[in-house]
């Protein structure tokens, strides 16, 4: 809580609308949701690099600091905001590229609320608008050593360009073969707990002893390279991310028998006798929750290997040819002086630069029928089309 800026009240009214419920001066801009104002921009708290937000709430006359998720924008020259069916703001940010300029705070979707009974403040989510077909993470649970590891290591060799590994956070020590940032990010405890409590984390658990977790920035970061997020996490975790806003495909892993994990997992030899122990009694436990709790759409039986990857490939839907690289998608410079609309699922950017007016580049198109997902990580799914690419018959932009 805090005063109000200078410009609050009747300035407010002064301050230039944005064809939406806006209203913006200096570098910040204003949008009602309901009986909150929710003002973007000016000085952030908590570092001058990203775009702060404050919260004006009308029924108690009252400031709002909130606690603030997600990796934040950083400041461009400029921002346009647009509410989109109450739960999210679109922030359009002048001078980026098409990496960078749609950006959406979330103020009320279910992962906000979830996060504001966890943390017991109020809470907004940032998520950075991502280009594409919005393919869904995969979530792969299963027993220790039934050999989910394997499966996403043949998965990532065949199909590098496609899948991106969620590197998880843990308290437990690294193995002999395991790299810091690679296999996990090995961590102590206490700084474990402290960034749980930060919200910095999706989801985490107790496994065997030992923190897990999947932190935000993990899944951000596979999203931020194009690729499709593959999260190896146990059942607990699992159902933590059902109850997220990240849409996935929940694959459960099953052994042949106890006695084939207990040799796998002996064989494999990175566990104490006490440890194999610990793993196998909590193995049953998690078959029985993994195959009856309603989490998983889709078992694999791991008896061959060659078989197993092949039905999770098929699962998958992939074929060869995906195997192949991506063709990079075309970047787009997002106009410094510009005014903005809505129709129906479209966002239409128009450069109010006269020296654009009669260029076949002054309208950028923003497609937001097929946002997938949102806060934690990004919303996918957005499609952005230049006026070239409308000319060209809606070729849009290659992917
Ligand atoms: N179908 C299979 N047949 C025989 N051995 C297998 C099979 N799949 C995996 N393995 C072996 O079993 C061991 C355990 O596999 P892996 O490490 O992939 O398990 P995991 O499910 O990732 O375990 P954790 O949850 O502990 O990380 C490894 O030595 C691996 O080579
Ligand atoms: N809930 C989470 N579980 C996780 C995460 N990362 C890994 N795991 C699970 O832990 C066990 C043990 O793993 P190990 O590497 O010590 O053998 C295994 O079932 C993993 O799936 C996580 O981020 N969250």
């Amino acid at each position: 809580m805090g005063e109000a800026p200078a410009f609050f009240g009747d300035e407010l009214q002064k301050g230039y609308a944005n064809g939406f419920d806006l209203k913006s001066k200096g570098g910040e801009t204003s949008i009602v949701v309901g009986n909150r104002t929710y003002v973007i921009g000016g000085d952030c708290e908590e570092s001058a690099l990203s775009i702060g937000v404050r919260i004006f709430d009308k029924t108690s006359g009252e400031w709002i600091n909130p606690t603030v998720l997600g990796t934040q924008p950083k400041p461009g020259k400029g921002h346009s905001a647009v509410l989109m069916s109450g739960d999210r703001i679109l922030i359009i940010k002048s001078g980026s590229n098409s990496d960078d300029f749609a950006w959406f705070l979330e103020v009320d979707t279910q992962y906000v609320r979830q996060q504001k009974k966890i943390l017991g403040t109020e809470v907004v989510a940032w998520s950075r608008g991502v280009r594409g077909s919005a393919e869904k993470p995969v979530v792969i649970s299963g027993p220790s050593g039934v050999g989910k590891g394997t499966l996403i290591s043949m998965l990532m060799k065949e199909y590098p360009s496609l899948f991106g590994f969620s590197v998880s956070h843990t308290t437990r020590a690294p193995r002999a073969m395991e790299k810091d940032g690679v296999h996990y990010h090995f961590i102590e405890r206490s700084a474990m707990e402290k960034e749980i409590e930060d919200g910095k984390f999706l989801e985490f658990a107790s496994v065997h002893g030992n923190l897990y977790g999947t932190s935000v920035e993990a899944v951000e970061a596979v999203a931020d390279a194009g690729k499709i997020c593959i999260l190896d996490i146990d059942v607990q975790g699992a159902k933590s991310v059902r109850a997220t806003s990240l849409e996935a495909l929940f694959i459960f892993v099953c052994p042949p028998s106890m006695e084939e994990l207990e040799k796998r997992l002996r064989a494999r030899g990175t566990e104490t006798e006490e440890q194999v122990l610990k793993r196998l009694r909590n193995a049953k436990s998690e078959i029985e929750q993994g195959q009856s709790s309603g989490i998983f759409g889709h078992m694999l039986y791991n008896d061959n290997l060659e078989d197993c990857y092949k039905s999770l490939k098929e699962l998958l839907g992939l074929d060869e040819s995906m195997a192949a690289p991506k063709s990079s998608s075309k970047v787009v410079d997002l106009f410094i002086d510009h005014s903005v609309s809505k129709i129906d699922n479209k966002i239409i950017i128009n450069s109010t630069n006269p020296e654009l007016e009669k260029s076949s580049t002054n309208m950028i198109v923003l497609d937001v029928s097929s946002l997938k997902g949102g806060s934690p990580g990004r919303t996918r799914g957005l499609n952005i089309y230049t006026m070239d690419s409308i000319l060209d018959g809606w070729a849009g932009i290659p992917q």
